[in-house]
């Protein structure tokens, strides 16, 4: 078990996903710390999960042991800066979780010598499915390494990316991944609904189809496309749906969007 206190600056959605699964996962909530400027976050996630919560970040530098960065991108740049000064009295391993911010970037204004991992990881880490890479930086030494990747393993798989640029193709697949089987769920709900179908059957259903199809594909040996040919049977009716998605654009769409994202 991981007995390191943990810092989050930020406690949005992001990050409590994180929190929860790490208390879920037995790390104790007494060494887990967040900061935020929204009074309600830190309520909700004291009242939920017992962890230690306050409103300013750089108290919260002095309690912790590592601390990962979940504020927006917008304003990481004024977050950072006013980290810097504590951080270089207390050198501790900084991991940021911000969509498209360059190790570059975090270096210049948290300091050139400070350890730091930038990951990607994504909202499942709520239910310890998560997905997340990790890109670390020259000063971030192999204890630290293992720190990172055991924060982000305790709530799913994690991976280590040797260049800095796949990170934001991660971002595009995995970490906003989410919200496109959302998409997909929500259109196939709206589908079901104009058939007639009671909105609780269309969602179970939904759910329950969306589920079997991941775990097929995790545990099977074949690919997607060949895991889609079982269910397409020649002149039947999953035929029928393909051939419109395909007509409609489907994959070049798709290749759209995750561009779009990245
Ligand atoms: N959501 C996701 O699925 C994923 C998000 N990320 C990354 O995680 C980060 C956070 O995203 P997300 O959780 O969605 O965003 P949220 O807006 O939900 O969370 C950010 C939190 O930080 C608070 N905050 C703003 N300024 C400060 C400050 N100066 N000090 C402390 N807290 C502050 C915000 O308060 P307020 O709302 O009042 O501004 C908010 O509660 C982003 O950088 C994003 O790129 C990465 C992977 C997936
Ligand atoms: O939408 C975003 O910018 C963040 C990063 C990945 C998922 N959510």
């Amino acid at each position: 078990m991981n007995t390191s206190k943990i810092g989050f600056i930020g406690g949005g959605n992001m990050a409590s996903s994180l929190i929860n699964g790490l208390c879920q996962s037995g790390h104790k909530p007494e060494n887990i710390w967040v900061s935020d400027i929204n009074a309600n976050v830190l309520t909700t996630l004291n009242s939920s999960l017992n962890v230690n919560t306050l409103t300013d970040n750089i108290e919260l530098l002095n309690n912790v042991d590592v601390v990962v960065l979940a504020v927006k991108p917008q304003v990481l740049k004024q977050v950072a800066l006013t980290l810097a000064s504590a951080l270089s009295q207390k050198p501790i391993l900084v991991i940021s979780i911000a969509a498209g911010i360059s190790q570059a970037s975090l270096s210049h204004w948290l300091g050139e010598s400070l350890a730091i991992v930038r990951c990607m990881p994504n909202t499942p880490a709520l239910v310890l499915t998560g997905a997340t890479a990790l890109h670390a930086n020259s000063n971030v030494t192999a204890t630290q390494r293992d720190l990172a990747e055991n924060i982000m393993r305790a709530v799913g798989i994690a991976l280590w990316v040797e260049q800095e640029s796949a990170l934001d193709a991660v971002t595009a697949l995995s970490g906003s991944g989410p919200a496109y089987f959302f998409l997909m769920m929500e259109a196939m709900e709206n589908a079901a609904l104009s058939f007639g179908l009671s909105h609780d059957i269309a969602r179970l259903l939904i759910q329950q189809t969306a589920l079997g199809a991941a775990k097929i594909a995790l545990e099977s040996e074949e690919s997607p496309e060949q895991l889609r040919f079982r269910v397409t049977s020649p002149g039947g009716t999953t035929e029928q749906a393909i051939a419109a998605f395909q007509q409609g654009g489907f994959n070049e769409l798709v290749g759209t969007a995750l561009t779009a994202a990245k």
